[in-house]
C-alpha cells in the first residue's frame, strides 16, 4: 500500500456527546503483522488476503457463536438440542430471508445461561476478530432475547462485559458494548429494558435495534430513543435492510440516530443517497450477510462498489460471522476476489470505520496512525 496517499475520509462532525465506555486505549503489543511484511514474504493467498486494521461496528455478539460451541455450552449446561449433532446443525445454516435466519438465531440461543457462557463466546469472537485486523470492535447484544427465555440482565451483560474489560490486554483490541432492541416487540418492552440497563449502570456505550425489520417502522420507537439520548447514550439503528429507504430516513429524522447498520436500500433512493452523502452518514454494511440472507442475489450484485462511487461513508462488517461465513477479513477477501477491491478501497473502508466508531477522538486518532503505517 502507498503509505503516503491519504486514504482516510473527512472527519466526522463533533457530536457534543460526554465521551463514551470504550475499554482499552493502547495500541496492541503484538508480533509484526502481515502487513508489515515486505510483498515478496507474503504468499500469492496471504497477500489476497492482506489484513488491514479496521474497526468493526456492526456485530452481534450471539451471531458469533459457532456451532461448535454451541454443542459444547448445551453439554455442559444439559441441554437436549433439537438435533442430532454438528453435521445436523450446520445443516440448518441456509437462509431464505432475514426471518428464517433470526428463527435460528434465537433458538441457538438457549445454550446460553450462566455468565461464562457469554463471556466464553465474547472471548472467542475477540480472538478470532483480532486475528481479522480488528482493532476497536463496537458489540451488540439483544438483552430481550435473554430476557424473554429467564436469564436476567446481570448474567448476560455482566458476562459479556467481563470479557469487554479485558479485550485490550488480551486481544489487543479496544471495545464498547451497544444494547440493541427487538424492533418486533413492544416499546414498552424496549423501554423498561433500558430503565434495567441504566439503573444497573450497564457498560453500555449506545443503543441500537434490530430483528425482524419489515412492518417494524423505526417510528414505533420514538420515546425509546429519546430517552436513551438524554441518557448521555449514542445512537444507532438497523434500516434499510430488507426494509424500504422510508425507514432510514425515518431512523435519521425521527430516531436522530448517527449510524444506520446495513443501510442498503438507500440506493433505491438518489434523494436519500445525496444527503446521506451530504451530511456523511455512517452505513455500516454487511455484504456476506447480505447475500446469506438474500437481501442480494449474488456477492457480484452487492451494491458496494456503488455506493463507494457515490461516496457513500460505507464500512465492511460481519454482522453474525459464525452464521453468514465469514468474519471482516473473509468479507474483504470475497470482495477483492469478485470486485477486485484494490489497496486504496480497502483503506477508504478501514478509514470510513475509524471515523465513523463511537470511540474517543484519541483513539480513532491512534486507529488511524495504525492504518496510515500499515
Ligand atoms: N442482520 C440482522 N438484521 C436484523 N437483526 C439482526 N439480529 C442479528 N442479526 C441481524
Ligand atoms: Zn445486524
Amino acid at each position: 500500500m502507498d503509505n503516503n496517499r491519504d486514504t482516510t475520509a473527512e472527519p466526522l462532525p463533533q457530536t457534543g456527546l460526554p465521551a463514551t465506555e470504550v475499554h482499552g486505549t493502547e495500541l496492541p503489543q503484538t508480533e509484526p503483522s502481515e502487513a508489515d511484511l515486505p510483498e515478496s514474504e507474503l504468499s500469492d493467498a496471504e497477500a489476497a488476503v492482506r489484513i488491514v486494521p479496521v474497526a468493526e461496528l456492526h456485530l452481534h455478539i450471539e451471531g458469533t457463536l459457532q456451532p461448535e460451541l454451541i454443542l459444547e455450552l448445551a453439554a455442559r449446561n444439559g441441554i437436549t438440542l433439537p438435533y442430532s449433532g454438528l453435521e445436523e446443525l450446520r445443516g440448518l445454516y441456509e437462509f431464505t430471508d432475514l426471518q428464517s435466519f433470526l428463527d435460528l438465531y434465537y433458538a441457538n440461543m438457549a445454550v446460553l445461561q450462566t455468565e461464562r457462557d457469554f463471556a466464553d463466546m465474547t472471548r472467542a469472537y475477540l480472538a478470532r476478530a483480532a486475528a481479522a485486523g480488528v482493532r476497536h470492535a463496537e458489540i451488540m447484544m439483544d438483552p430481550q432475547a435473554h430476557l424473554t427465555r429467564g436469564v436476567s440482565l446481570e448474567t448476560c451483560v455482566n458476562g459479556v462485559a467481563s470479557a469487554l474489560a479485558t479485550s485490550q490486554e488480551d486481544f489487543g483490541m479496544s471495545t464498547l458494548l451497544i444494547a440493541a432492541f427487538l424492533r418486533d416487540q413492544s416499546e414498552e418492552s424496549a423501554l423498561e429494558v433500558l430503565d434495567g440497563l441504566l439503573a444497573m449502570n450497564a457498560p453500555i456505550a449506545a443503543i441500537g435495534l434490530d430483528s425482524a425489520e419489515v412492518g417494524n417502522p423505526p417510528a414505533k420507537f420514538e420515546r425509546l430513543f429519546a430517552k436513551a439520548r438524554e441518557a448521555g447514550l449514542r445512537l444507532t439503528a438497523h434500516a434499510g435492510e430488507e426494509g424500504p429507504p422510508s425507514y432510514i430516513i425515518e431512523a435519521l429524522d425521527i430516531l436522530e440516530v448517527e449510524r444506520i447498520d446495513h443501510g442498503i436500500r438507500c440506493m433505491e433512493d438518489p434523494d436519500l443517497v445525496e444527503r446521506l452523502v451530504a451530511d456523511r452518514i455512517p452505513l455500516t454494511v454487511c455484504p456476506l450477510s447480505n447475500v446469506r440472507l438474500r437481501a442480494v442475489d449474488t456477492l457480484a450484485d452487492h451494491p458496494l462498489p456503488a455506493m463507494l462511487a457515490a461516496g457513500l461513508n460505507v464500512s465492511v462488517n460481519s454482522d453474525d460471522p459464525a452464521y453468514f461465513g465469514g468474519y471482516v477479513d473473509d468479507n474483504f477477501s470475497q470482495l477483492k476476489a469478485v470486485f477486485d477491491l484494490s489497496d486504496f478501497d480497502r483503506s477508504r473502508l478501514a478509514a470510513n470505520s475509524i471515523h465513523s466508531s463511537f470511540a474517543s477522538e484519541e483513539r480513532k486518532a491512534e486507529l488511524l496512525d495504525e492504518l496510515n503505517r500499515g
